[in-house]
Formats: C-alpha cells, structure tokens, sequence
C-alpha cells in the first residue's frame, strides 16, 4: 500500500513541475509552548501529479500547501517548486480555496483576469485569454454578469478560471469544494477534472473527504499529527477519466477506501486522544 508512486503520462501541453519537500520541520507557539506541526516531513511530487493529502484536522495539511505558495517558512529543511527552493517573490503556484474570493464590485469577466492584471500581462492579450477561460467552464455568456448573482458553482467556476488562466506550475488547493452542497460538489469535481487535463498543472489537493481523494488523485498521502508526518503513500490506478459512478461500480475504488479508511479513522482517534492529554496537562 506504501511506496512512491512513479510519474505519470503528461500531455505535450503539461505545465506541471515538481514540489519537493526535504526534511521539513516547522513549530508554532501556543502561548510559551512550541507545538511541533511538521517534522521530518519528506514527499516528492512529480510533475504534473495529482496529490491529495488527508489526515485529522490540525495535522499540518494547510502548513505545508502554505509552504509551497509562499506564505511561511519552515524552521528548517527545503521546499522547492521545479528544484528551485520556494523563496519570496517565488510565483509559481496558484492558490484555490473553499472560499471563492471574488471580488463582488468586479464583473465576472473581470475577475477572471485579475490575476494576470496584477502580473502585467497587457490589456488585449488578459481580454484574450479570459475570454477562452470563460469559455472553458461555460461561463461565457455571463462574462458581464455580476458576481454576486451567481450560484455558489458558478462562482467557484469563476474561481477556477480565474487560477488556471495564469496557468500554474502547481495549483495549492485547500477544500475547494467543501463549500458546496453534495450535488454541485459532485459536477464541480468531474469538471474540475476535464479542465486540469489539458494543461496538467501539478495539484496538491487537502481535503477532509476520503472519497473525493481517491477520485481524483494519482496518490493520495495520508498524515498523522502531533508532528505532522507521512504515514501511508498510496497510489491510484484508477483510469482517467475520472467519473462519479466509479465510487459505486469500481472494486478498485472500494478497496482503497477500504484500505484508506480504516487508517484515517485511528490517526483522527489518536490526534483527539493526544489534544484531551495535551489539554489536561496545561
Ligand atoms: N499561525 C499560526 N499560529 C499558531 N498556530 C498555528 C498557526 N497556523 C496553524 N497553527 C496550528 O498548527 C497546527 C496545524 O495547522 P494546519 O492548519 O496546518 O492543520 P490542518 O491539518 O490543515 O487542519 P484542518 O484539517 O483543521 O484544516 C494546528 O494545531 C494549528 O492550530
């Protein structure tokens, strides 16, 4: 069940690069206490992989995507993005949250083609490449709409658009889809998928939910807490693409949440014995 995984086929157009991290160790001061977040913590990714990690909440999966886009520092060991160590300014990777972001008194299309405004990308060519974008996840016809008279998805597609038009060496993604209600969630998950095949930016994926791990992931990294360390490496061969029947009609699906399950449920078990101790001792 353990093992790297190796790399997987990549179309002629991946932008996918390689994350690696390297003897990460990262801490956090609760009061006067260092807790210890990540220790040791080592994976490889390969380019254009789809990672997901799991694991009992408070056990480091936010840290360490944080550590990929940028936004902290590990006390020691190295993060690095195409082999270079992640360092201010680094800009490789994309973000993409539950929350969508957008910014209610910009137009849809408008949105779209933020983040290639603050790169500098001139005026025609962002018009350009929104335009497609929008196209992409059938939003077009909305291009002038409002955001704020969207659905939920159709934000979050606007979201999605909005990331990938930048096209990201590595997209961070932390429970994209937790915000929405099972149905949307369950479309959003098979087009997400539909779009990331055509350029195969490299995904670390944190989610809560096992099953959508498994359907979307060619691993999927289980973590332990209380120090956040790898303890299962598990990769999916399930073929592409991907659809939601597989969570039924597929023995292979079954097996590894099977597997996964089991294994998740003693490490959440574990992480709520060792934080009622953790609580009891101060
Ligand atoms: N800025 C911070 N200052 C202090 N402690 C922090 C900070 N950020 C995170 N922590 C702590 O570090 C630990 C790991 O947090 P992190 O958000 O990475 O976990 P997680 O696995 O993503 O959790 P969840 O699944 O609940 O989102 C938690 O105990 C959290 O309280």
């Amino acid at each position: 069940m353990t093992g790297l995984a190796e790399t997987p086929t990549r179309p002629t157009t991946a932008k996918g690069v390689s994350v690696e991290f390297e003897n990460v160790r990262h801490a956090f001061l609760h009061g006067n206490r260092p807790v210890r977040v990540l220790d040791d913590f080592n994976l490889r990714i390969e380019p254009s992989e789809f990672v997901s990690i799991v694991g009992p909440s408070g056990c480091g999966k936010t840290t360490a995507l944080g550590m990929v886009g940028n936004l902290l520092k590990p006390r020691s060991g190295t993060v690095r993005i195409d082999g270079a160590e992640v360092r201010p300014g680094s800009n490789d990777a994309a973000f993409l949250f539950a929350r969508d972001a957008l910014l209610p008194w910009r137009r849809v299309r408008s949105n779209v083609e933020l983040g290639m405004e603050v790169r500098g990308v001139p005026k025609a060519e962002r018009r350009e490449r929104a335009e497609e974008w929008l196209r992409r996840v059938r939003l077009h016809e909305f291009a002038d709409s409002d955001v704020l008279h969207l659905s939920q998805g159709m934000r979050q597609r606007v979201a999605i658009a909005r990331t990938l038009v930048q096209s990201p060496g590595v997209l961070l993604m932390d429970e994209p889809f937790a915000a929405l209600d099972a149905q949307t969630r369950a479309i959003q998950q098979e087009e997400f998928l539909r779009l990331w095949e055509a350029e195969r930016p490299t995904v670390i994926f944190v989610t809560h939910d096992l099953e959508e791990a498994i359907l979307l992931s060619d691993r999927v990294i289980l973590m332990a807490s209380r120090p956040g360390r790898m303890v299962v490496d598990m990769k999916i061969e399930l073929e592409r693409p991907r659809h939601q029947e597989m969570r039924r009609s597929s023995d292979l699906f079954k097996s590894y949440f099977h597997d996964m399950s089991a294994r998740l449920r003693a490490e959440v078990d574990l992480a709520e014995q060792r934080m009622m101790e953790e609580n009891q001792n101060d």
